[in-house]
Formats: structure tokens, C-alpha cells, sequence
């Protein structure tokens, strides 16, 4: 990669949030309960008995938080709606209140010329959807479609850029199949299912947006280079099957309008016949694709981990983050050049990128974080790489403005820029803040 390039004029330099993870208040003015919140209410579940009913007090400090994002010179704020808060039983009666906080953020980022991206769905379904089937119930891609026509309506006369769903694969796979996350389900059958029923509302809420909305929509799917731990083929037939169970499993319907052929080998008798009708109605003409890049898979064949007999082992002397992921910057690059040889190169924002680590105490009202700093410099260098090879990339969203609630790790594990204080939810600046602003004001030039 030469070195010393920019990033094209009106690329977008953002970052990300979710609701759940730094709202707080999840049940304020008359919200109705999520499974997250159900799931971090049941001992056990989330490390240390976290739960999000604090978080960082985004629902009330967000004007605060905003200011934040002025100041770093973010362009554009990516950040979810908590279906409960504005359906409160997920269907049927809108909750004003729950609707105007998210009209309030939405203006409050327009006032600093912050364009929003809004995820309607980032994990947080409401419990009473979850009571009548949650996603493993076909009409849950109705249930989803008629929620996203509300805020769609509310919100597309100031709202540019939508993604339906947040990583349907961790809602499948962490949710339904290994029990890690809300509604803690382990059960292969039904993962299969809510997968295909995720995809379906994401094809749903694209054909409801496609015939009232004026802007661009998509979805956000974590994607993930498997690299064989060794040449043998064992191994690299292992990386080939974990590749099909993280990436192509997403792409390939979304984009191709089919299922990889190993997901049957590796699903088996749980991997049922899709109608191809509905399969045809998954490859839906998105307008963009969400990406969320962390790290790579470094895999060793394993019979014994179920369900792709591939294991995704720590390569060793490999630099890794907190969350035990490989710092490998060249995966990005990787990735978002396969989307432009194997997918159509279609127009991709990185809509989360970032890394958790031991960060030091606060001295002198900052706290250094060097390795966040050479995270940072490292993957948007890697992004500004493929845009020289030729990938439709549009923009770069940090995973996080601030510490949060990591889900099942609670908040020992932080991806902000800032950091925040547990105690009285004061936010302070890392180094990598200061990095992230001057990478915005010099447009990446020299990574
Ligand atoms: C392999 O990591 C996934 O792509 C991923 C990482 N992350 C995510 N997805 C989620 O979208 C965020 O809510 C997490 O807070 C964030 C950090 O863990």
C-alpha cells in the first residue's frame, strides 16, 4: 500500500453506539422491556451481574454526547433505535415519548451538521415479540417491517441512511445457537430458522422503505477473513467451512440469492428447505452494505466444535485485543476487496471498527490508550488500501464514541474513545479521541 493518500471528498468519518449498550433507562416513559434487558436481569448471564439499566445515561446526557461528536468533527453518528421504547409491546400502540427522544437526538446531531445512521435493530427485541415466538416466528418479519414503516415515516425527512439489522449472524448464532446472548436459546433447529427469518425482514423493511423512502438503506453484517492454521488440508478445508458459517451464510443469499452449499453439510439434518420464493426474496437490492471488521479467524480443523468441526485457535506471538481477537489490520483490506472481486462491489460503509483494551488509568483528566491510537491508524490505513484498489468504500464508523455495556462481558471490556466513569458516568477522552479528530481534520492523508 502507498502510504501519504486521502480519502475521496465527502467520505464519512462517524461512530458507533447502540441503544441498549449506552442508553440506560430501558424502561423510561413507558418503554416496554427488551430480552437484553430480561437476559442481564437473569443472575448469571452477563459478567459481574451488569446489567444496562444505567449504561452511560445516554438517554438523558445525549446532548452532551453530541457536543462530544462535535468536537471530535465526526460527519455522521451511527446509533439504534430500541424497538420497546417506540413499540412498547413490539406491535400495535406507539409510545410517543419513546419516539420523541429519538426525534430530539436525531435534531440535536443536525444542529451540529452530524448526519444520523439509524439501526433499527441491534438485539434489543422486545420482550413480549420474544413471548409470542420472538424471531423464530414466520411473522416476525411482518412484526418488523410494520415497526421500521413507523420510524421511517417519523424520521426519513431527516434521516439519510438506514441499516434494518445489526449482525443477524450474532443474533442467530450467539442468541439462538450457543445460548451467549438474549434469549440464551441453544438449539441449531432454531438458528437456522431466525436466520432466514432475519433476512427476510431485512428484505422486508427494504421493500417497505423502497416504497416511501427517499434515502438509502442496508444492513450491517459482521464479517471475518478465516485464515488455515496450517497448509494441511484438514486445515484449510476447516477455514473454508468457518468462512461459509460467518460470511457466506450472510452474502451469498443477500447477494447471490442462495444458501452456501456447506451450510447443509454443516447444519445437517437441522438445515431444512428453504422455499426458494422466500430465498429469491432475501437477495433484495439493499442500497449499501454495512461491514463490521474486527479481526480474522486463524482456524484449525477440530471435529469436536460443533457445528463446523472448525476451531478458531490464537495464532501464536499474535498481537490480540482484551476480547482475545488478533489485531490484523490486513483482513480488513481483505474482506472489503473479496466484496468488490465475489459481490458486485457494492457501496460499503465500515459501520464498526474498533478494539477493547486494558486502558490505563486517567492521569491529568485523559487516559493514554497507544494501542487503541495504533488500532485505529493501522485499520484506516487498511480501508484507505482497498479504496485504492478499487473498493466502493464510503465511509468509516468507530466501534465506540464511548465505553459501554459489552453485553455478556458487562463493562470490563472498553471500545471508547471515551472513557466512562462507572461511578458518576463522567466521559473523558482517550489519546485515541484526539487521534480520530486529527485523522478526520487531515481526511485520513498519511495512513
Ligand atoms: C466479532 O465481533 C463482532 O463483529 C462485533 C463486535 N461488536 C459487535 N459485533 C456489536 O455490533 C457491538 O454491539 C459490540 O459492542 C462490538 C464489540 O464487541
Amino acid at each position: 500500500m502507498s502510504r501519504g493518500h486521502a480519502f475521496p471528498s465527502g467520505f464519512i468519518w462517524g461512530a458507533a453506539t447502540s441503544a441498549y449498550q449506552v442508553e440506560g433507562y430501558p424502561l423510561a416513559d413507558g418503554a416496554g422491556p427488551s430480552i437484553w434487558h430480561r437476559f442481564a436481569h437473569t443472575p448469571g448471564r452477563v459478567a459481574g451481574g451488569a446489567t444496562g439499566d444505567l449504561a452511560c445515561g445516554h438517554y438523558h446526557r445525549f446532548r452532551e454526547d453530541v457536543a462530544l461528536m462535535a468536537e471530535l468533527g465526526l460527519s455522521a453518528y451511527r446509533f439504534s433505535i430500541a424497538w420497546g421504547r417506540v413499540l412498547p409491546d413490539g406491535r400495535g400502540r406507539v409510545n410517543r415519548k419513546g419516539l420523541d427522544f429519538y426525534l430530539r437526538l436525531v435534531d440535536a446531531l443536525l444542529e451540529h451538521d452530524i448526519q444520523p445512521m439509524v439501526t433499527l435493530y441491534h438485539w434489543d427485541l422486545p420482550a413480549a415479540l420474544q413471548e409470542r415466538g420472538g424471531w423464530l416466528d414466520p411473522d416476525s418479519a411482518v412484526w418488523f417491517a410494520d415497526y421500521a414503516q413507523i420510524l421511517f415515516r417519523a424520521l426519513d425527512d431527516r434521516v439519510q441512511a438506514w441499516v434494518t439489522i445489526n449482525e443477524p449472524w450474532v443474533v442467530a448464532v450467539l442468541g439462538h445457537l450457543e445460548g451467549v446472548h438474549a434469549p440464551g436459546h441453544r438449539d441449531a433447529r432454531e438458528a437456522v430458522r431466525v436466520m432466514h427469518h432475519l433476512l427476510l425482514a431485512h428484505a422486508e423493511a427494504c421493500a417497505t422503505y423502497g416504497a416511501l423512502g427517499r434515502h438509502q438503506i442496508g444492513i450491517a453484517l459482521n464479517l471475518e477473513p478465516q485464515h488455515p492454521a496450517s497448509d494441511s488440508e484438514a486445515d484449510r478445508a476447516a477455514a473454508d467451512r468457518r468462512d461459509a458459517f460467518i460470511n457466506g451464510w450472510l452474502l451469498d443469499p443477500l447477494f447471490h440469492g442462495r444458501y452456501p452449499e456447506a451450510m447443509a453439510d454443516i447444519f445437517g439434518s437441522a438445515w431444512p428447505d428453504f422455499p426458494s420464493t422466500e430465498i429469491d426474496r432475501i437477495r433484495c437490492p439493499a442500497d449499501f452494505l454495512g461491514v463490521n471488521y474486527y479481526s480474522r479467524g486463524w482456524v484449525r480443523d477440530d471435529p469436536a466444535v460443533q457445528p463446523t468441526g472448525a476451531a478458531r485457535i490464537e495464532r501464536p506471538n499474535a498481537p490480540v485485543t482484551a476480547m482475545g481477537w488478533e489485531v490484523y489490520p490486513r483482513g480488513l483490506t481483505e474482506i472489503l476487496l473479496r466484496l468488490k472481486t465475489q459481490y458486485g462491489n457494492p457501496p460499503v460503509y465500515i459501520t464498526e471498527n474498533g478494539a477493547a483494551f486494558e486502558d490505563s488509568a486517567p492521569t491529568a483528566g485523559r487516559v493514554e490508550d497507544p494501542r487503541r491510537v495504533a488500532y485505529l491508524r493501522e485499520h484506516i490505513g487498511a480501508a484507505g488500501a482497498a479504496i485504492q484498489a478499487g473498493a466502493d468504500l464510503r465511509g468509516y464508523f468507530v466501534w465506540s464514541l464511548l465505553d459501554n455495556f459489552e453485553w455478556a462481558e458487562g463493562y470490563a471490556k472498553r471500545f471508547g474513545l471515551f472513557r466512562v466513569d462507572p461511578s458518576d458516568q463522567s466521559r473523558l477522552p482517550k489519546a485515541s479521541a484526539e487521534c480520530y479528530k486529527d485523522i478526520i481534520a487531515s481526511h485520513g492523508a498519511g495512513l
